[in-house]
């Protein structure tokens, strides 16, 4: 399958500007709020009109500016998933599931119930109404009800952002079914590193209704926008939780390139985290440093050294764990940073936002 896009689409001051070409697999839409990531979603679906440019999939062209060609939502045979339910509260669970087959097209029949049942693992719940459904069943079966009409593309935005961390959990699993046996394209909408790095098998970043990187989970996540919309580079560290001292303000963590003090999280003792360093707080040393306040205190070796615009980007090997550090071109000179060399890398507790730290698992 491949989906081509090529918009421009203005919304009062906001403007999108996306030429992007999605293959199979699950591709997450990511980046901050206000990114444009909905509006994108809802271009694809139908749902809104482009001011310019064209949508195709699969060479049937859905909307063309030139050619005034526009196909309607339900022509496009396009699943959508959102972040509530949105079930039909008067049917049971199977009630929604068969109404979801009514949108399979006359020449195929719909989505064979007992496949999507097993899929999500929705049997108990079947002559259930929605309103004695959990949050995370609500959406199982929202999901279910989307493959019945055995869709060409299946858009999911934000789909588990209402759901707390242990029925996230309990559903990432079933996405990976869906993705990896159904085998229905997916494009799907998330804030979440957490769900990205688990479920994408391509990411596009997207920054202020532009697309600001394309690849892989670990190619492409090491540079995250921030709230604020800014772009910040750094490294994903992963480790896991040992201790808290709430007196200290502190969480402990072990990962492979040593232990870990971090800003107090709720996050319990066995979980396995990321925390996201950012380039800039990494302090380099080619000494072990004595008599200074900073906690986070790693060793590694220099993987490579290369010019990042006026700065130099330093790429350290830490037993396994790859952390990159921004330092000044003066630094690395007075250094005299080279491939191989060992090296101590510092950085403060604080200097990881309490947002950058992600649990796993
Ligand atoms: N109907 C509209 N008229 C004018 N501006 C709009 C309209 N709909 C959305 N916008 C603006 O377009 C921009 C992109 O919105 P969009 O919902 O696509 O972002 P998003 O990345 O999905 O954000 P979030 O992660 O918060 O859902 C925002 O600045 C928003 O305020």
């Amino acid at each position: 399958m491949m989906l081509e896009i090529d918009v421009r689409h203005r919304q009062g001051k906001f403007d999108l500007t996306v030429g992007l070409s999605i293959s199979d697999g699950l591709t997450a839409l990511f980046g901050p709020s206000g990114s444009g990531k909905t509006t994108l979603v809802n271009l694809v679906a139908g749902l809104i009109r482009p001011d310019r440019g064209s949508i195709a999939f699969n060479g049937e062209i859905w909307v063309d500016g030139e050619s005034r060609r526009f196909v309607p939502p339900h022509r496009r045979r396009i699943g959508y998933v959102f972040q509530e339910a949105r079930l039909f509260p008067h049917l049971t669970v199977r009630g929604n599931l068969r109404y979801g087959a009514r949108f399979a097209p006359r020449h195929q029949p719909g989505e064979d119930l007992d496949r999507v049942v097993d899929l999500l693992r929705i049997g108990p719940l079947l002559d259930r109404r929605p309103a004695l459904l959990s949050g995370g069943e609500k959406q199982r079966v929202a999901l279910g009800r989307a493959l019945m009409a055995k869709p060409r593309l299946l858009l999911m935005d934000e789909p588990l952002s209402a759901l707390d961390h242990d029925l996230k959990a309990a559903i990432l699993p079933d996405i990976e079914r869906m993705r990896d046996e159904a085998g229905i394209p997916i494009l799907y909408v998330s804030h979440s590193i957490e769900e990205v790095t688990r479920l994408a098998t391509r990411v596009v970043v997207m920054d202020a209704g532009r697309t600001v990187a394309i690849g892989r989970p670990d190619e492409v996540l090491a540079v995250v926008p921030t709230a604020t919309g800014d772009m910040k580079a750094g490294s994903f560290l992963h480790a896991v939780v040992t201790g808290h001292s709430p007196d200290e303000g502190l969480t402990f963590a072990e990962s492979r390139a040593g232990p870990l003090f971090l800003r107090a999280t709720d996050i319990p003792v066995g979980a396995h985290i990321r925390a996201f360093v950012p380039t800039s707080e990494v302090m380099l040393a080619t000494v072990r440093p004595e008599g200074i306040s900073t906690l986070n205190r790693l060793e590694g070796t220099v993987e490579t050294v290369n010019e990042a615009g006026s700065a130099v980007m330093v790429a350290i090997d830490c037993n396994g764990e790859r952390v990159l550090a921004e330092i000044t071109r003066r630094s690395a000179t007075s250094l005299g940073l080279v491939e191989g060399m060992p090296v101590h890398l510092l950085f403060k507790a604080v200097s990881i936002a309490a947002e950058g730290i992600y649990r796993t698992a």
